[in-house]
């Protein structure tokens, strides 16, 4: 069984971050690891508060995984201030897991920042160089490579641009788009487009962290990383058409916990 690493904030409704990366990770077969970056009080509805986990405590996390458990890949998601994406940063440089899926979360779906104005800098500098994947959504590409995205060709652009500084490959979403949710990947070398459906629907909370975490399992188990962006955002698709309806707000996706018995996964 493969594991992988999530490091990422909490939601204590369950949608997003470290519970959704979780979920995500075991309904791929995987063995689930956690380290928490901030504690997040969050629910369908938005982000009330939060408190960032001091950094010695994120690095004795990371130590105590990484002394004990081989990581096959690791997820990164809410890094909010400089010192966690130093700290983290310096672990991954130390460890050195196979694949670092970097989800580069700045705002909520309910419009709170995530991550703070002087951060932006410290992540493009310190966290996107050798990350095998970074994976901003259009408001995200946005801020990286300062201009305005709106057509394909313009998320062409950007994901080439964001690439230029330093990660193996991005991959740019288009959840928010209205036209449609095609989501493009420029591997280094050519860009993939992975058409789909924009889907009309509030129960899209966590769409992001799930496909993240999907694509470092899928990476862990050895699918390349085309097949591994395909099938990661198959996963949120069928996740967004089966989205439960809890809570008053954006609810969370639906889970496949039975994926893996299904599709025979190792
Ligand atoms: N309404 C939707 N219909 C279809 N696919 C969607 C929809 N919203 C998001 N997706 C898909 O979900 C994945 C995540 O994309 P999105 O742009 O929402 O990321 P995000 O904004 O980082 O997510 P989050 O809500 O966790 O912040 C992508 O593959 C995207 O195409
Ligand atoms: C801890 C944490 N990480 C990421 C998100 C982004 O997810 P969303 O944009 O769906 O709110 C979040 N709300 N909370």
């Amino acid at each position: 069984m493969k594991h992988v690493l999530s490091i990422a904030g909490t939601d204590p409704s369950g949608g997003a971050g470290a519970a959704a990366d979780c979920k995500t990770i075991c309904a791929h077969g995987c063995f689930a690891l956690n380290t928490i970056t901030a504690v997040v009080a969050q629910n369908t509805q938005g982000v009330r508060e939060y408190m960032d986990v001091p950094p010695s405590l994120i690095a004795a996390q990371l130590d105590a995984v990484f002394e004990d458990i081989p990581v096959h890949a690791v997820k990164i998601g809410m890094v909010s201030v400089p010192e966690t994406i130093r700290v983290i940063a310096a672990k991954i440089a130390q460890y050195k897991p196979p694949f670092t899926v970097v989800d580069p979360v700045m705002v909520a779906t309910g419009g709170q920042r995530l991550l703070a104005p002087e951060a932006e800098r410290v992540l493009q500098e310190e966290l996107i160089p050798g990350a095998t994947l970074l994976t901003p959504n259009i408001p995200e590409a946005e801020v990286l490579v300062r201009r305005p995205i709106s057509t394909l060709d313009d998320m062409e652009t950007a994901a080439r641009m964001i690439a230029a500084m330093g990660a193996k490959a991005v991959l740019i979403k288009g959840g928010h788009r209205i036209e449609d949710a095609t989501d493009i990947l420029y591997d280094g070398t050519q860009c993939h487009y992975f058409p789909g459906k924009h889907i009309e629907s509030t129960g899209t909370h966590g769409t992001g962290c799930s496909l993240s975490s999907a694509v470092a399992a899928n990476l862990a188990r050895g699918l390349s990383l085309t097949a591994a962006v395909k099938e990661a955002k198959t996963y949120v698709f069928r996740g967004i058409c089966h989205a439960p309806a809890i809570g008053k707000g954006h609810g969370p996706i639906h889970h496949f916990y039975d994926l893996y018995h299904t599709v025979g996964w190792e």
